[in-house]
């Protein structure tokens, strides 16, 4: 059934498990994602970021908002990094049922009026919002944080921010960042914050930047001509244990881009005669339903829907 994201975090903080937010292009990798969390009785987000949008609009939309409604566990569908009011808005009138507002570039008091204003107009529509403060390494698809200008988020300004915007999860900086370059070996999660900020705040707590990039995985995309440098995830105990301090919502869009483009290329490696679309897209989607499954038992999210 189709829910709003409030309504999978709220149980999901409370319960001390994480719920995995997958990002989606096109139908496959919404049947992964959804097809997947009914089979492991577990709810999921399913989230578009504002270039998935562009790229394949209310056509795309429709297809998670069908699959959702008729699924037979909850399931949002929710605007990932959200630019403006507006881009919030636009996506509430196409159907999402969580929006993120992600002004954690700008000045915190901008912020704090900026998320306000989504907060208020999706809040009169039943819709449940997200908010980012502090900020991540790594590429946030329009904005590039380089490191030094990182910033991690402060306990107390977290609180502070959540008084004054009424936001009903908010996406904390603690180590992680976006792509599949997410720091030599084994990033370095701020556990300590973490649980700084959940002990502060009962609100569900949002971790972007969480795709494990698993080496097996980057392995077979080199094995089937595709190139990638020195990649490195995030370490599956750090997200189980990131969840017992509050995060209740794990952001993953590089693993399915990885895994879709090596079930790919691998069928079209071993089989350069083929061209059914279906013997190409198909390997694609078990390989994502693969990840989509292990995430979800890394954070514990299995069974509960
Ligand atoms: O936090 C994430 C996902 O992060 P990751 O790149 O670790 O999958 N997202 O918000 C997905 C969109 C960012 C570009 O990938
Ligand atoms: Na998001
Ligand atoms: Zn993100």
């Amino acid at each position: 059934m189709l829910v709003t994201g409030k309504d999978i975090l709220v149980p999901a903080r409370k319960g001390k498990y994480a719920v995995g937010a997958f990002n989606t292009n096109n139908m496959e990798i919404t049947q992964a994602i959804i097809h997947t969390a009914e089979r492991l009785r577990s709810p999921v987000i399913v989230q578009m970021s504002e270039g998935a949008i562009k790229y394949g609009g209310q056509d795309l939309a429709n297809i998670v908002i069908d699959i959702a409604t008729r699924a037979t566990v909850p399931v949002a569908l929710h605007l990932d990094h959200g630019s403006s009011y507006e881009s919030a808005l636009k996506a509430i009138k196409m159907g999402f049922t969580s929006v993120m507002i992600d002004a954690s570039h700008h000045p915190f008091d901008e912020n704090v009026h900026e998320t306000g204003r989504v907060v208020e107009a999706a809040h009169a529509m039943g819709i449940s919002v997200e908010a980012e403060l502090g900020r991540l390494g790594g590429i946030e698809e329009h904005i590039v944080v380089d490191e030094k200008d990182a910033f991690l988020t402060d306990p107390e300004e977290a609180v502070k921010f959540v008084e004054l915007t009424d936001v009903d999860y908010l996406a904390i900086a603690i180590g992680t960042s976006h792509g599949a370059y997410k720091g030599k070996g084994r990033p370095f999660i701020d556990q300590a914050r973490i649980k700084k900020i959940g002990e502060l705040l009962s609100i569900p707590l949002v971790a972007h930047g969480s795709s494990g990039v698993p080496a097996e995985i980057v392995q077979r995309l080199r094995d089937s001509g595709g190139e990638i440098g020195d990649a490195a995830g995030i370490a599956d105990e750090d997200l189980t244990e990131a969840a017992g301090y509050g995060i209740a919502k794990v952001n993953v869009d590089t693993d399915l881009r990885l895994a879709s483009t090596v079930g790919i290329r691998e069928v079209l490696k071993a089989n350069p005669k083929e061209f059914d679309p279906r013997k190409v897209f198909g390997p694609a989607r078990d390989l994502m339903s693969k990840i989509v499954e292990h995430k979800m038992k890394v954070l514990g999210s299995v069974g509960k829907a």
